[in-house]
């Protein structure tokens, strides 16, 4: 039990620190990309967000902050997760590759216009870097939200968001803050003009 609470101290201090680095490193990336999903919903366009495993789960968090609601009242806003229908995820996957099962969601729902915003810790899953450059065919603004080196992401997005740490959950706490922070940002920025 005494390890444990080392243990378990450790790990605060390091996401706090990683936390902090990120927003000291990034802060440019972070509030360029709140300004590029705000423009695309003031102009009628929509949010479609991809990754994998803890990143799906981020996927699936962030768009139901926009579509439901965050700290305000207000009308919902278009965000869609392409890590949810089962029946999607399967079909392209057994017909095709696994590599495709976002890039052809992407094709299927993408505009002009729109931002995809992909999600892997490594920069090196093969669907998400795949749904980036369907994405960015398209016309679609690109953001990579990433850690460590951003493996392949540099790439693949137009503007690339790197946790500086090499630990997978470490960066995935990170990523959850910028989720929050772009949410609360852009909810208000839309509602309070
Ligand atoms: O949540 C975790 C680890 O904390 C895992 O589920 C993790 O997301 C999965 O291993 C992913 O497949 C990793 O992919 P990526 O972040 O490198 O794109
Ligand atoms: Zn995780």
């Amino acid at each position: 039990m005494e390890n444990w609470q080392k243990q378990a101290q450790k790990i605060l201090e390091e996401s706090l620190a990683v936390k902090k680095a990120f927003w000291e490193k990034q802060k440019g990336n972070i509030l360029r990309s709140a300004e590029e999903i705000l423009r695309a919903l003031k102009a009628g366009g929509k949010l479609l967000i991809f990754g994998n495993g803890g990143s799906a789960a981020d996927a699936q968090h962030m768009a139901a902050e926009f579509v439901n609601r965050f700290r305000l009242e207000r009308l919902p806003l278009p965000a869609i997760a392409l890590t949810t229908d089962t029946s999607i995820l399967t079909a392209i996957a057994n017909d095709y590759d696994f590599s495709q099962v976002f890039s052809k969601q992407v094709k299927a729902l993408g505009h002009p216009g729109d931002v995809a915003l992909g999600i892997s810790t490594s920069g090196n899953s093969e669907n998400v870097l795949q749904g980036l450059a369907t994405a960015r065919e398209l016309g679609l603004f690109t953001i990579g939200l990433t850690g460590g080196d951003g493996g392949k992401m540099p790439s693949y997005a137009d503007l690339v968001i790197t946790v500086p740490s090499r630990e997978t959950p470490r960066i995935q706490e990170a990523h959850i803050f910028y989720i929050h922070l772009v949410c609360e940002l852009v909810e208000e920025a839309y509602f309070a003009s």
